[in-house]
């Protein structure tokens, strides 16, 4: 169970020049308990979806509140929670570190097999599930965006995490790959919480939340709280 309990956060911001600083209020007094497999959080621009995702790894620490990870606390168990919690960004390139595809997934695997020469294998076998055959030793750079996308995907999983935390994780993917990562997260055995623009991919969630300003205004079922951000958006 992930649970956020009067979580808020706030950050310092420059006010005018000479004025010293304020402080802005990025989530203000959320408490969920998210226990459905599938989640997903909707919302405007700058409403506070990345911020919410990035509790739950800890990048981001609550100012007041509290958030726990199956128990286990960002704040005071970072690693642990890091392990048990797989999280792909919306930029791939900010995760992935090393030169080549095929090396962040033996990058990945190198706890769960010890064997060099499996390890190569099994992280082939991995991107020719994803289709990503054919630039795995390419260099990172010369892939697409969307290739990167699913490669940083790849090598998340490959940890076989918990819960797979995505942030907008269709944004540089054509519509076979939209396709292909819909059925992806369907698949899964881990949880997913995600944050998304793709409206058909939240439609897929057991669960949709809508964010704005930092709060959530809407909760429910996916119609339900689509057809509200619907509304919000028009
Ligand atoms: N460390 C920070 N200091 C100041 N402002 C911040 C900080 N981190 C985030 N923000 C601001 O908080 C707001 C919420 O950001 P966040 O990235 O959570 O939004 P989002 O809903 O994910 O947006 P998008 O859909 O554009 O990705 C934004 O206005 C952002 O500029």
């Amino acid at each position: 169970m992930i649970s956020l309990q009067s979580v808020s956060v706030r950050v310092p911001v420059p006010r005018a020049p000479g004025q010293g600083w304020g402080t802005r209020t990025l989530l203000d007094d959320i408490t969920l308990d998210l226990g459905e497999r599938r989640v997903a959080f909707v919302g405007a621009n700058g409403s506070g979806k990345s911020t919410l995702l990035r509790l739950l790894n800890g990048l981001v620490l609550a100012s007041s509140g509290r958030v726990t990870v199956d128990g286990l606390d960002p704040a005071t168990d970072g690693k642990s929670v890091r392990r048990r919690v797989g999280f792909v960004f919306t930029d791939p390139l900010s995760q992935l570190v090393m030169p080549t595809p095929l090396e962040d997934v033996e990058l990945s695997l190198r706890r769960t097999v010890r064997d060099r020469t499996g390890r190569r294998e099994a992280a082939r076998g991995l991107l020719a599930a994803r289709g990503l055959a054919h630039v795995a030793e390419q260099s990172i750079y010369d892939l697409s965006g969307g290739e990167r996308q699913l490669v940083a995907l790849t090598a998340v999983l490959a940890v076989e995490p918990a819960v797979l935390v995505a942030d907008e994780p269709t944004t540089l993917l054509d519509l076979r790959n939209r396709l292909a990562l819909r059925r992806i997260v369907a698949e899964l055995d881990q949880r997913v919480v995600l944050a998304t623009h793709d409206l058909d991919l939240a439609r897929d969630a057991d669960r949709v939340l809508v964010v704005d300003e930092g709060r959530i205004v809407a909760d429910g079922a996916p119609a339900e709280s689509i057809a509200h951000y619907e509304r919000m958006m028009a």
